[in-house]
């Protein structure tokens, strides 16, 4: 492998500063979080950086002031910043699909400028968002109806991947913000049962389908809007005329949409610059819009926006998503650590991981670099996680006691919900109890002296003790608002673009999809027997063969 890239950038892992870092690893090890508070007192206060409303403590690392020093000369060294403000400005840093990668111009304010091909683009995302609001009010005031004049009370948004992860994952969040008159459900797996249940109980009459999709050629989100339209169709004992009181479509495709037979005066738009996974502040946000209201949604917006100026403008030192990054970077790096949980102390953010898993693993899950040469570093992890209570009941122990080093994010709020949503059952300091408590048993843990000054048999020693020393970041916000949400969010899209940077893989494409979409297109004609099954390795074609009979079509 030669030093350098095509492209003349040397190799990320032939670069003095990841040499540096890999030395000072050395030197750490064996160093534990207990040393490191023991020997400054001011650690806790000194490692925290707000960012919005957000209070990020990041003491509770394995890094040094060195250590962040030195990783800060590696993102300078790869110039992190450099990309940074290319992406801002509306470069084409989506390199293997040669567009501009500019979701933070979908929360920019009206009067800013942002160009991709000599053309500004803030105009017409305000004029989406204006026409989304215009009909989100419509909607949610009745005025509205369906082709029999009923007014609408249920949306069922149609849509898969970012179609459906940032919609369904905010609609949850901001429940507390949604009318409890009107039922929002999303649909998104091509297993017929998502829609079955989604619609089973509700009146066609009073239903409104919004499909989204980026492409309107993702064969689940048609299928799925297909089998819609025909329930909806039937129960209404209607014709094709019906489908515009009940059908919008959110896309870049007009042509696709118009196909399907939306009318497209009823498509809310976007741009090829607004990646799937990076979508739900875009018009992919309707069916959110529509729950919580426009004026909650330009709150999010906002607090989406405060984040990009943050990471744009703020100092390498006070940089929030450029330090999450970069210990990304650290323990992927220098520790082998192939995963990363993030564990909300919230029941509202119950699909909050989820929604980062395609954001995270779907943008830095790459083993090729910008120059299609393959990697021989760590990339993206394997992010995962749950509310964090139930969490600590089930798999916690393995990040307490197993043999893996799993840095984990807490993401908590002072204010409960039930502040909101009055009658709601006040538990919230008992929550937030064990919010703190985790993060001080992972990095602090149990020694057997300890253990055994509590009477503990000798044999039982090993077992009661907690090694601890393992890393977490805490998040702390006031309380869960559209606006903390679109912080939360841009902090970590931003994150992730960190270290995309540094590793030098393109974040933004999704080559990994496809291989497949290709093969399941091939495979379905062979079950329902109108094709052949040669060219079948012999493990597949044992298994079509063995599904064909159970269906009683061998
Ligand atoms: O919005 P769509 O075009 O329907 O795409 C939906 C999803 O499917 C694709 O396969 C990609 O992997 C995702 O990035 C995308 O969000």
């Amino acid at each position: 492998m030669s030093e350098m890239t095509t492209e003349g950038r040397t190799r990320l892992n032939r670069l003095p500063e990841w040499a540096a870092l890999g030395k000072h690893r050395e030197q750490l090890a064996g160093t534990h979080l207990r040393d490191l508070f023991a020997a400054d007192p001011e650690r806790g206060t000194r490692h925290t950086l707000r960012v919005g409303d957000l209070l990020l403590d990041h003491s509770k690392h394995l890094v040094t002031d060195e250590t962040l020093e030195l990783l800060r000369d590696l993102a300078a060294a790869t110039d992190v910043a450099g990309l940074r403000d290319a992406m801002f400005r509306g470069e084409k840093i989506n390199t293997t699909e040669d567009r501009a990668v500019l979701h933070t111009a979908l929360r920019a304010p009206r009067d800013a400028v942002i160009e991709v091909d000599g053309e500004n683009v803030v105009p017409a995302v305000h004029a989406v968002l204006d026409k989304m609001a215009a009909f989100a009010d419509k909607v949610r005031s009745g005025e509205w109806t369906g082709h029999t004049g009923k007014p609408i009370k249920n949306v069922v948004n149609i849509g898969i991947g970012g179609s459906d992860l940032g919609p369904a994952m905010a609609y949850e969040v901001l429940r507390a913000y949604t009318r409890r008159d009107l039922t929002v459900r999303f649909v998104s797996n091509v297993d017929g049962a998502d829609l079955h249940e989604a619609v089973r109980d509700l009146d066609p009459a009073e239903t409104l389908f919004v499909v989204a999709s980026k492409t309107f050629t993702t064969i689940e989100t048609v299928t799925n809007a297909t089998s819609a339209r025909t329930w909806l169709l039937t129960g209404l004992k209607a014709g094709q005329e019906a489908v515009a009181k009940h059908f919008v479509a959110l896309s870049t495709n007009a042509e696709r949409v118009e196909e399907f037979g939306i009318d497209t005066a009823n498509m809310f738009e976007f741009w090829d610059w607004v990646g799937g996974r990076y979508s739900y502040d875009s018009a992919i946000g309707l069916s959110l819009m529509i729950a919580i209201g426009p004026d909650r949604f330009r709150e999010m917006l906002d607090g989406f926006h405060l984040v990009d100026e943050h990471f744009r403008t703020a100092p390498p030192e006070e940089n929030a998503p450029l330090l999450l990054g970069l210990l990304g970077v650290w323990y992927g790096g220098f520790f082998d650590a192939q995963s990363h949980a993030v564990l909300p102390y919230s029941h509202y953010l119950s699909k909050f991981t989820a929604y980062l898993q395609q954001l995270d693993m779907e943008s830095n899950g790459k083993s090729v670099d910008r120059q299609g040469e393959p990697v021989d570093w760590q990339t993206g992890p394997v992010v995962w996680g749950t509310p964090g209570t139930n969490g600590q009941h089930a798999y916690y122990q393995l990040i307490h006691q197993g043999t893996k080093l799993i840095p984990a994010d807490f993401i908590g709020f002072a204010r409960p919900v039930e502040d909101l949503t009055p009658g709601l059952v006040p538990q919230h300091d008992l929550l937030m109890a064990n919010f703190f408590a985790q993060t001080q048993a992972l990095a602090f843990g149990k020694t057997p002296d300890e253990v055994r000054a509590e009477g503990v048999p000798e044999e039982l020693v090993p077992h009661k003790t907690f090694a601890g020393n393992h890393p977490t970041t805490t998040l702390l916000a006031d309380a869960l608002t559209p606006s903390v949400l679109g912080q939360l969010v841009a902090l970590y899209e931003h994150k992730v673009f960190v270290q995309g940077a540094i590793w030098n893989i393109d974040s933004f494409d999704q080559w990994g999809v496809e291989l497949g979409k290709v093969l399941a297109k091939r495979i379905e004609p062979v079950l329902t027997g109108d094709g052949a099954a040669e060219g079948l390795d012999s493990s597949t074609a044992g298994l079509v063969s063995a599904y064909r009979a159970l269906r009683g079509r061998e």
